[in-house]
């Protein structure tokens, strides 16, 4: 398996790629579309990608995760039930999504709800943020809750959640006695009021 994390010059374009093995369009992962690379933001950080997708034994009529805009910073996943899962009311679910992915070390995926399933019906994603380490290779599954007052179906194909990648620093733990002041010091949960 090979990534492309790609260091670009400021003003250079940026390529468009485009995976393999979607089977009802060529076209959702282009991933990033000639954009004007906005590398001074950066500090130098990579701004893109290549994350390696595979669909699921069964799901090759899921849609593969895709972005609703241009700018969009979610993937929207989509449900791989076999059949309808209704969530009742307070009820949770774990709905598969019929694919799973490689990502290079220094990212991790995010998986977190769509505004407008929460709002108009309540559902959410119990574990949100999800975490995705770049080491897991099992199929992504979005943990829904439903805080809604009535039953709500999860069909296949919906679009249930979205994906969000982040990078991930590099962060060694260093066991100290002393740790340095500052002025808020052990104040926290509230301690600073509500106005
Ligand atoms: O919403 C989620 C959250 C996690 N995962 C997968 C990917 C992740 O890499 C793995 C483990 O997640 P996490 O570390 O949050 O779970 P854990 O409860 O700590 O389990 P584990 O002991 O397996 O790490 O489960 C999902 O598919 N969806």
């Amino acid at each position: 398996m090979k990534f492309w994390p790609e260091l670009i010059p400021s003003r250079r374009k940026i390529s468009v790629r485009w995976s393999t093995g979607c089977s009802d369009n060529p076209s959702p992962w282009r991933w990033s579309a000639n954009r004007t690379n906005r590398s001074s933001r950066s500090g130098g950080i990579p701004l893109s990608y290549l994350v390696n997708v595979k669909r699921q034994p069964g799901c090759e009529d899921v849609q593969l995760p895709q972005k609703m805009s241009e700018l969009a910073s979610g993937f929207d996943l989509y449900a791989a039930v076999a059949e309808p899962v209704t969530l009742q009311p307070g009820e949770r679910s774990l709905i598969p999504t019929g694919i799973a992915i490689a990502m290079p070390p220094e990212l991790e995926a995010q998986i977190r709800p769509r505004s407008g399933l929460a709002y108009k019906h309540g559902i959410t994603c119990l574990n949100t943020p999800g975490t995705i380490d770049a080491d897991y290779r099992g199929e992504i599954k979005v943990l829904l809750i439903n805080l809604g007052q009535v039953p709500f179906t999860i069909e296949r194909n919906e679009r249930i959640a979205q994906m969000v990648f982040q990078t991930v620093p590099a962060v060694k733990l260093e066991v100290v006695d002393d740790l340095d002041d500052t002025a808020r010091g052990a104040g926290g949960f509230g301690h600073t009021g509500t106005k």
